[in-house]
């Protein structure tokens, strides 16, 4: 018989609609945005490292080549200027000597080296009183002013008139207030100079003077007289004279002799530095000490720069970077050096490498952090997606709990509860709406006996054939629940006493005129059925308990009989 339910469990308990909690899934555009997302985010990626190997590699072939064309063009500057300056100093050099030359003809010395020099009697004057004796002669007198003056316009620092024994008879370079020594009288026979000029006609040298310490360039051409030298003419060159005007400038200038010896520099401390060029041996100590008045020998601090390539040639000096030039003057063994630093190109180099890093950098910035966008997108609708798919998969898992929960597995009518339910539901619409609502409670008569006849199986076979007749006799929007184990319910919405009885009647007749054919045998069997009306009720388990009677009522007539009760 019917269990009057417990209004604490199976009436409380809700079975929802799982679409009604059920999220939108997933569109099929977002998808496709998503892998759009993705290749758009790989793209980036490459991009980046792109970015990063091909604006390093344009800088390093842009920057290197740059700063190789500057150095070329350093190059060539300093080449040019070279040329330049030899070309000047060959003239300084070509002067005095020509000078010297010229002067070995002029007449007033040729007389004062020829019959002249015989008159002066030197020999007979001591060594210390030469000097003064020879300014008392007028006429060494006219050929010093003559001297001075040529000395004068020619920015010479001497010339003078040596006798062939090697002593000075006439010269610009007098005693005077300042400088009481002067050349006159003094002797010259051991300067190389004088020697070359008596055996050869001309003779050429580098010394510092002993009168005048300067570093000078001497230049001595003989003057004959009948097919004999009778003197010999000199001029002197001060060697600071060759660079002197080039001592300001940014670049640095050495002009060096036949020895490798820097004879004249715009760097005056690099004076009488050796320039270790080449195969160039350094000079002796003896020519050291008499030559340059140097007592050791100082190496040029010049080396090449070797952690550059060897194509830029570059030079330091100093740990300063420098671009070298070098111009031999032509017949001579003297050699212009020239000089430019260049670090200031290679600080140049260095603010364009961290301006392009920093370009490199930024670029790169804005690439990741477009990647970084992307990706965050690219993860908002991956979110999405597995969101979709879990809801989707929550979905479903509801829907199939619901399923459990409210059909009953054998005959596929609502459960128990669910039946409940349901015909809460419609009680409430039929209070609300005030219309009529039926009730059938259904008894397969003497139950037991089919499965104690034909088995247990059999009976499952009645049950399901059962409720396929219920559902077979009522509108869809009737509720028919099984509510025990051959019990059954049947709501009937909208009906009216006689309605549900002619229901009630033609189930009962159906289940005993039908009978089921189960393998070979035909099981016949027969229900009960109570029929109540809601009939101004408002709960439910009076409802049951009235329909409950009704079937109880049923079953004590007989069975097989639909009985109504008010
Ligand atoms: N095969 C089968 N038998 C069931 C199922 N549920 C309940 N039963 C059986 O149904 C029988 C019900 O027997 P009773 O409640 O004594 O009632 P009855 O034999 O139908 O007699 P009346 O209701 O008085 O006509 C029991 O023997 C239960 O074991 C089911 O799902 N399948």
């Amino acid at each position: 018989m019917f269990m009057t339910p417990d209004p604490n469990s199976t009436f409380t308990t809700k079975f929802s609609d799982p679409t009604a909690i059920a999220l939108q899934p997933l569109p099929d555009h977002q998808e496709t945005r998503l892998k759009a997302f993705r290749s758009l985010q790989a793209g980036a990626v490459g991009f980046a490292v792109l970015w990063v190997i091909a604006g390093l590699s344009a800088s390093y072939s842009l920057l290197t080549g740059n700063l190789g064309e500057e150095l070329t063009r350093a190059q060539t500057k300093v080449d040019l200027e070279a040329q330049f300056i030899s070309q000047i100093v060959a003239k300084e050099i070509n002067t005095a000597e020509h000078l010297a030359s010229a002067l070995s003809h002029e007449e007033r010395i040729l007389s004062s080296t020829g019959e002249m020099d015989s008159n002066l009697h030197l020999d007979k004057v001591p060594v210390s009183e030469r000097s003064a004796h020879l300014t008392t002669i007028p006429e060494v007198n006219g050929l010093n002013n003559m001297l001075t003056s040529i000395a004068q316009d020619l920015d010479l620092m001497a010339v003078f008139v040596l006798n062939t024994e090697g002593t000075c008879i006439a010269t610009s370079y007098l005693p005077n207030g300042v400088n009481t020594l002067g050349c006159l009288g003094q002797n010259y026979t051991s300067r190389h100079y004088f020697q070359r000029a008596k055996e050869y006609g001309r003779g050429m040298q580098f010394a510092v003077g002993r009168a005048v310490k300067q570093p000078s360039l001497f230049f001595a051409a003989a003057c004959y007289a009948d097919n004999h030298v009778s003197g010999v003419v000199v001029t002197r060159l001060d060697a600071r004279h060759l660079t002197e005007n080039l001592r300001n400038l940014a670049t640095i200038t050495w002009v060096s002799d036949s020895a490798g010896m820097v004879i004249s520099s715009s760097r005056p401390v690099q004076l009488f530095n050796f320039m270790r060029w080449e195969n160039q041996k350094p000079p002796e100590t003896w020519v050291l000490n008499n030559v340059y008045a140097q007592e050791t020998l100082t190496d040029l601090p010049l080396t090449r720069n070797k952690h550059l390539p060897a194509e830029w040639n570059i030079w330091q000096l100093e740990n300063q970077n420098i671009v070298l030039a070098n111009v031999p003057i032509e017949n001579r063994q003297i050699r212009v050096w020239h000089a430019l630093p260049v670090d200031e190109l290679f600080h140049n180099q260095k603010r364009y490498w961290a301006f392009a890093l920093t370009v490199i950098l930024l670029g790169l910035m804005l690439i990741l952090f477009g990647e970084r966008m992307i990706d965050f997108h690219q993860r908002r609708v991956a979110g999405l997606a597995a969101l979709s798919r879990l809801n989707k998969s929550l979905e479903e898992a509801s829907r199939k709990l619901f399923t459990i929960a409210t059909t009953d597995h054998l005959t596929q009518l609502a459960t128990r509860g669910y039946f409940f339910q349901r015909l809460n539901e419609e009680i409430n619409r039929a209070l609300n709406e005030q219309s009529s609502l039926a009730l059938l409670e259904l008894d397969i008569d003497n139950f037991k006996n089919i499965n104690d006849s034909f088995g247990h199986p059999a009976g499952d076979a009645v049950i399901q054939h059962m409720a396929a007749i219920c559902r077979e006799c009522v509108r869809s929007n009737d509720i028919i629940g099984r509510i025990g184990g051959e019990e059954f319910a049947i709501g009937l919405p909208n009906c009216t006493k006689s309605a549900a009885l002619e229901i009630a009647n033609t189930l009962r007749r159906r289940c005993a005129n039908e009978g089921l054919t189960y393998g070979s045998k035909t099981i016949r069997f027969t229900c009960s059925i109570g029929v109540t009306l809601l009939n101004g009720r408002d709960n439910i388990q009076d409802l049951l308990g009235v329909v409950d009677k009704a079937l109880y009522a049923a079953k004590k007539a007989g069975r097989n009989r639909v009985h109504f009760h008010e």
